[in-house]
């Protein structure tokens, strides 16, 4: 169920019940006995308190008696945003965490995403991913697939289908010394990003630069400049581990900074979306704030692959753009609630290093994962005043 406030296009389901949700204003609010209606195209109509019901049935067209409650233990809350998924790593999830990420990259990732070029086994694994992400209450997902266009584009296809919100990146990387046979040619990448854009059908295309490490600075200005003149969502990897910012200064020794290398290349505006930042200086927190990009906080993974821990309270601090990601298959789980209990154990890990640092509430990491990643998705640049849109979808829940 999703929608604005709009005026009713005839009522198709009305619930009562208690609905638990963020606001601008409030991290986390419970609405007890509040009544739901929602129209024929799925949009929520209004939400009001449940005594106001005999006359919304009368304002609204609707029969008292057609309203369903919800039963005990159950409520409704809005669909949880993942935004960072990387739905080709879904097959070894749960395993092979052994080593820091440029290791597990070459050992273990690489190998198993250039299986996709297979269209079958691309079909069983994402819609296995979808969903198993759908039951878990992730109703909006930011994929990274793999260098397959024609698999990528089945993977837009299979969330649409099945009712996902997806933002789907056919990951572009013409450098991989260590597995040469998992790489594109610049042109191919290049060629090949068009026609992904091209061809796509509902759900959204995102530039997908893997990282700088694996992307020439020629593949990076040619995706920056597809980004600019397509308007399309940008999304990638920064600064994870410190060896790999050690890597992209020798790589990229004309760039003030990792943040710099994106820059300079245009992928750092307002539709941008990096995954980790655990290393990041407040220098380069100003720049994400400034261009409005956003930050997806994945602490299964920075914990699993040892990488780092993000400092929410500091990004928060320099007002930049913040969602919650699972990170498949780096994080061992596909369950933003599991993100969640993972993001308060790493900030209380923070607190014992930094006792004057304070732990994130739950109520603080239930708005990341709901409203923050949202908004995170969002294009609107909070450096130059402007407000995200205004969107839920709620999902039914049960606590038992
Ligand atoms: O956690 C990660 N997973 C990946 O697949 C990846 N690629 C570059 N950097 C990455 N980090
Ligand atoms: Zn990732």
């Amino acid at each position: 169920m999703s929608g604005r406030h709009d005026t009713a296009a005839g009522i198709a389901r009305v619930y009562r019940g208690s609905f638990v949700h963020s606001t601008r204003d409030a991290a986390l609010e419970i609405l007890n006995d509040f009544v739901l209606g929602v129209d024929k195209s799925g949009k929520i109509t209004f939400i009001e308190e449940g005594k106001n019901v005999d006359r919304l049935a009368q304002e609204q067209g609707f029969n008292t008696a057609d309203v369903e409650n919800l039963g005990p233990g159950e409520f409704f809350m809005p669909g949880m945003v993942d935004t960072h998924i990387h739905a080709s790593q879904y097959t070894y999830m749960g395993t092979a965490l052994d080593l820091p990420l440029l290791q597990w990259l070459n050992t273990y990732t690489f190998p198993v995403e250039s299986r996709y070029r297979d269209l079958k086994f691309a079909r069983d694994v994402y819609t296995k991913v979808v969903k198993r992400t759908l039951r878990n209450g992730t109703t909006t997902a930011c994929y990274f697939a793999t260098i397959h266009t024609d698999a990528s584009l089945l993977l837009g296809q299979i969330a649409d289908d099945l009712g996902q919100r997806a933002l789907v990146g056919k990951v572009c990387m013409d450098i991989n010394p260590m597995v040469p046979q998992y790489k594109e040619l610049l042109d191919e990448s290049k060629d090949e990003t068009l026609r992904w854009v091209l061809q796509y059908p509902r759900v959204k295309p995102v530039v997908t630069p893997r990282f700088a490490v694996s992307c020439s600075s020629s593949l990076l200005d040619a995706l920056g400049e597809i980004a600019r003149s397509s308007g399309l969502h940008i999304q990638s990897h920064i600064s994870e581990n410190k060896e790999e910012v050690e890597l992209v200064k020798q790589l990229f020794p004309d760039c003030l900074s990792y943040t710099d290398v994106y820059l300079k290349h245009g992928l750092l505006t307002d539709k941008t979306v990096m995954a980790h930042g655990c290393h990041l200086t407040d220098e380069e927190l100003k720049i994400f704030h400034k261009n409005g990009a956003s930050i997806s906080h994945c602490p299964s993974s920075n914990i699993s692959l040892m990488s780092g821990i993000l400092n929410v309270r500091n990004v928060q601090k320099h007002k930049v753009k913040l969602g919650l990601g699972t990170d498949v298959a780096g994080g061992y789980s596909a369950s933003i609630l599991d993100a969640v209990r993972r993001a308060i154990d790493t900030s209380k890990v923070l607190t014992i290093e930094h006792p004057q640092l304070r732990p994130l509430t739950f109520e603080e990491v239930f708005w990341l994962a709901t409203l923050g990643g949202s908004e995170g998705m969002a294009s609107y640049n909070p450096s130059e005043g402007n407000l995200p849109p205004n969107h839920f979808r709620y999902v039914l829940f049960h606590s038992s």
